[in-house]
């Protein structure tokens, strides 16, 4: 098995959502099936609660044992429980609370009317990472990672030219300076994204053109974050054709 990073080009976002979807599906019941329970790292933003809507529609939603897999977010932002900026919100609209998905299994960051502080929030959120972790290890094995990624490159809460984006040693970090709003935010550290065996990045629209070819042709991470993800055993980009713009031909896989 190869970890190259592979490119999955889609006709449109509709298309690239619902494929997203269906491999989700497929790859979580046989995780469930090889290692008994999985763990997947959500993300916010537009195509990540697609493919969660995606889920959601599809006949074979129900195929998952849903009591056996548990949900962790990859980034938050730092706003009121029921604030329609949460991801946490809009994960649960588009699939959470339609599944059975045990409460306990659902790992949101706590949210600004919860803590009063986000440095308490970003240890909350190690601790609860390390409270699932094997022995000797600060967060749980992931199986899936999902990253939405920004016109600017940014993946979770990691942002260009950042502090956040050069951690190292900390499991979560709180970000107090996005460039997107709103300014304070919590996120996962690149190390913890890259422990996951998979990561799939999911993006749409020709205002992530310019930031996926700059990953590609092997910009560094601390200016296009997006560029230094990579899953222990797979990294898949799953683009539609405005995304895929700039993307060198020879990284194309065949999709279908
Ligand atoms: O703020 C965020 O943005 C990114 C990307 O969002 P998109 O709407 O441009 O697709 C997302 O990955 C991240 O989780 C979120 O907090």
């Amino acid at each position: 098995m190869t970890n190259e990073r592979r490119v999955l080009v889609h006709p449109d976002k509709q298309a690239l959502t619902g494929s997203v979807a269906a491999r989700f599906l497929t790859k979580t019941v046989d995780i469930i099936d090889d290692l008994g329970g999985a763990n997947i790292v959500l993300t916010g933003g537009t195509v990540g609660i697609g493919v969660l809507q995606a889920v959601n529609d599809s006949p074979a939603r129900d195929s998952v044992d849903w009591s056996k897999v548990h949900f962790w977010w990859g980034d938050e932002r730092w706003v009121p429980k029921g604030d329609a900026d949460r991801n946490e919100l809009a994960a649960r609209q588009a699939l959470l609370d339609n599944i059975a998905v045990p409460p306990g299994n659902v790992h949101p960051f706590a949210a600004s009317d919860e803590l009063d502080d986000l440095d308490a929030a970003a240890v909350a959120y190690a601790d609860e990472l390390a409270a699932y972790a094997a022995d000797g290890a600060r967060y749980p094995r992931f199986d899936i990672t999902f990253l939405g990624v920004g016109p600017d490159g940014h993946i979770a809460s990691l942002f260009p030219d950042r502090a956040g984006i050069r951690e190292t040693d900390a499991t979560v970090v709180a970000v107090r300076d996005s460039p997107k709003p709103p300014p304070e935010r919590l996120s996962l550290t690149r190390p913890v994204l890259n422990s996951s065996d998979r990561i799939w990045l999911v993006l749409a629209g020709d205002d992530k053109a310019s930031a996926l070819g700059l990953a590609l042709a092997g910009a560094s991470y601390t200016e296009v974050p997006v560029a230094g993800a990579k899953g222990r055993k797979r990294t898949v980009f799953f683009v539609d054709q405005d995304a895929a713009a700039q993307v060198p031909a020879n990284l194309i896989a065949p999709s279908y």
